[in-house]
């Protein structure tokens, strides 16, 4: 506990998108942070890799050494670097010496949050992260806090803001995804490396962070299932559009009860139809929304900024009053709940539901040959459309939605359906999310 009215000592590490704003905001709310934590926040440093090219900040703050600024006399260390080294080396130091850590680094909680709980632990110290997931949406704290009384049992929604960008304007204008990709850089909600957000890697860190605080199981980024968007064609969209639906980039976390009436987890990542009257389907731009299924709360839905500067910034503060306030008053957050121990279950045996879009011959057997695949498979077929395809002779579209089945059993048959000779492309294969099949 410090004096009230003590400063709080804040360093900040790295200084871009977000860190600029996060300056920005300590500067500009400095009397009401202070009436709200009860004690002034002093910025005491910053490390940068080049201070030459941070000229809106006070040089005297800069430093290039981060290590040497989390040893220093700050009381929290907010972290907004990203990536695993060095902040991985830098926040456990913070921790083990009982520094209170704010964090924006989904990469580094989903790869090795054991490590920094277990030295967050050690010394009592805060670790927080609300803006690691959902960007300036309050989405981790209800989890963490809110909802411990209950049992959550799904949490599905879009926790990128760079690929429901792309998305978005691929359904909406049919753009380019380069052209898109480059705009939502430059808009600053990309990763430093944009291909974490384009091949998944951003949206599975957020599910593992999502999947560990839901189901009080330690879930790391290699346990989630992960397909990006760089597959996903203008043909799937159009694809998609012809029966009432659009694609969006999902995070879906489920607790599963096998047969034996054993529990596990399904956490995975990957590019669905949804019906375009979803409430899902409505979410644009670089917005995120996550629904959480709890037992007794029912549906809950979050919505809002889920990247850039200004509102990741949002998230950072309120969880650096937090901290301040703990600091103040002599308490502490909640630690990490990992007790539940459930094992995570392979993508496999998880059930999904599949749209297939194949040009295929039209001629007599057609859909008894393609049915029958699905039939060796134990897949049932939900619905299926067939036309003929204009200015082709003798071709013709067939679409096929299928139910639920375990995943494995569903690619097996896309296989077998791809190796008909009666079957030309197999123009479309996304899985269906967000209606009951
Ligand atoms: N930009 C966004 O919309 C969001 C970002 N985040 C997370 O926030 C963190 C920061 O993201 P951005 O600000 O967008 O990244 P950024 O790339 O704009 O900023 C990172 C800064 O850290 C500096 N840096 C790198 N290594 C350093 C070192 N060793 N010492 C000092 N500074 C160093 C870089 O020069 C850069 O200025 C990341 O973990 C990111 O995943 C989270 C939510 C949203
Ligand atoms: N690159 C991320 C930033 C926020 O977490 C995204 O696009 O969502
Ligand atoms: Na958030």
């Amino acid at each position: 506990m410090t004096n009230s009215g003590e400063p709080i000592k804040v360093a900040l590490l790295g200084c871009g998108t977000v860190g600029t704003e996060v300056v920005r905001l300590l500067r500009e709310q400095a009397d009401d942070l202070t009436a709200r934590i009860g004690a002034p926040v002093e910025l005491v440093g910053i490390a940068v890799r080049r201070p030459h090219k941070h000229t809106d900040v006070p040089a005297e703050l800069l430093t290039t050494d981060a290590a040497a600024l989390v040893a220093g006399e700050a009381d929290v260390i907010v972290e907004v670097i990203g990536g695993i080294d060095p902040a991985r080396g830098l926040l456990t130091s913070a921790l083990r010496e009982g520094k209170a850590v704010v964090t924006a680094n989904k990469a580094l909680l989903a790869e090795h949050g054991g490590e920094l709980f277990a030295a967050a632990d050690a010394s009592g110290a805060d670790l927080y992260f609300e803006a690691a997931v959902a960007g300036a949406i309050p989405l981790l704290r209800p989890l963490r806090e809110s909802l411990a009384g209950d049992r959550i049992t799904r949490v599905m929604g879009i926790v990128n803001g760079t690929t429901n960008y792309i998305l978005s304007a691929m359904d909406a204008t049919g753009s380019g995804y380069g052209e898109t990709l480059e705009e939502a850089s430059r808009l600053g909600y990309a990763e430093a490396d944009p291909t974490a957000d384009v091949d998944g890697f951003d949206a599975a860190a957020k599910a593992a962070i999502l999947a560990s605080l839901s189901f009080h199981t330690r879930v790391t980024a290699s346990d989630v299932y992960r397909e990006g968007i760089a597959s996903v064609t203008a043909s799937d969209i159009a694809a998609a559009s012809l029966l009432g639906r659009t694609v969006k980039l999902l995070a879906i976390c489920e607790r599963v009860l096998g047969e034996d009436g054993t529990e596990s987890v399904s956490v995975r990542v990957h590019p669905a139809m949804i019906p375009r009257t979803h409430q899902l389907a409505s979410v644009n731009g670089a917005f995120n929304a996550v629904y959480v299924e709890a037992e007794a709360a029912g549906q809950l839905m979050f919505y809002g900024p889920g990247a850039g500067g200004a509102p990741t910034a949002s998230a950072v503060l309120g969880d650096l009053v937090a901290v301040a306030r703990n600091k103040v008053l002599g308490g502490r957050g909640p630690r990490e709940s990992a007790y539940a121990d459930l094992p995570v279950r392979p993508m496999g045996e998880t059930l999904t539901a599949y749209h297939i879009s194949l040009d295929v011959d039209d001629q007599p057997g057609v859909l008894t040959q393609v049915a029958a695949m699905f039939a060796e498979h134990g897949v049932s077929i939900a619905a299926v459309r067939q036309e003929g395809r204009e200015g082709e002779s003798k071709a013709a579209s067939l679409v096929v939605v299928t139910h639920m089945a375990p995943d494995e059993a569903l690619r097996s048959t896309v296989d077998k359906i791809a190796g008909l000779p009666i079957v030309r492309e197999v123009a479309a294969v996304m899985r269906v999310e967000g209606e009951q099949l």
